[in-house]
């Protein structure tokens, strides 16, 4: 496979940072969501700003890469409680290879990940760079 060279702006997810994520969509091709998958009492605040980041005009073609990261951790959520969790259910449009021009809507997956572990991002980042 070709090498992808990606420029990422890693933005916090604290409530001050949260603020000017909305500053950077104009630069942007795509979104990586991380979420953490075992952090269940967050998951209400994390469905309301991926709704607003879905919802964003800016940005509405931007193909969205969801990581449910922590997988390694006995508590964190399996991958269709997080989908549900994320209202993603019925809403993600595949893993393979999908063609953008067969998809209805933007392109969106969620990929588990460990990133202590080095698992799973890169089948995220494969993913995503499909649609770039
Ligand atoms: N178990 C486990 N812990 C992880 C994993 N990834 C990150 N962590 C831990 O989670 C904590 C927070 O990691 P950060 O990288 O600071 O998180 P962040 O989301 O970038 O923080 P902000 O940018 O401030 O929002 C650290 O203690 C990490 O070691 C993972 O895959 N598994």
């Amino acid at each position: 496979m070709g090498k992808l060279t990606f420029t990422a702006f890693d933005l916090g997810g604290h409530d001050q940072a949260r603020r000017v994520w909305n500053q950077y969509f104009p630069a942007v091709d795509s979104v990586v969501f991380v979420v953490d998958a075992a952090d269940r009492k967050v998951m209400s605040k994390v469905v309301y700003e991926l709704d607003k980041l879905l919802n964003d005009e800016q940005i509405s073609h931007c193909p969205i890469l969801v990581l449910g990261n922590k997988k390694d951790r006995l508590d964190a959520m399996g991958e269709d409680e997080l989908r549900y969790s994320l209202g993603l259910h019925g809403r993600t449009t595949g893993k393979d290879k999908v063609p953008r021009e067969t998809l209805m809507t933007r392109p969106i997956e969620l990929f588990m990940a460990s990133v202590v572990r080095g698992e799973g991002y890169g089948e995220g980042f494969r993913w995503l760079a499909q649609y770039l």
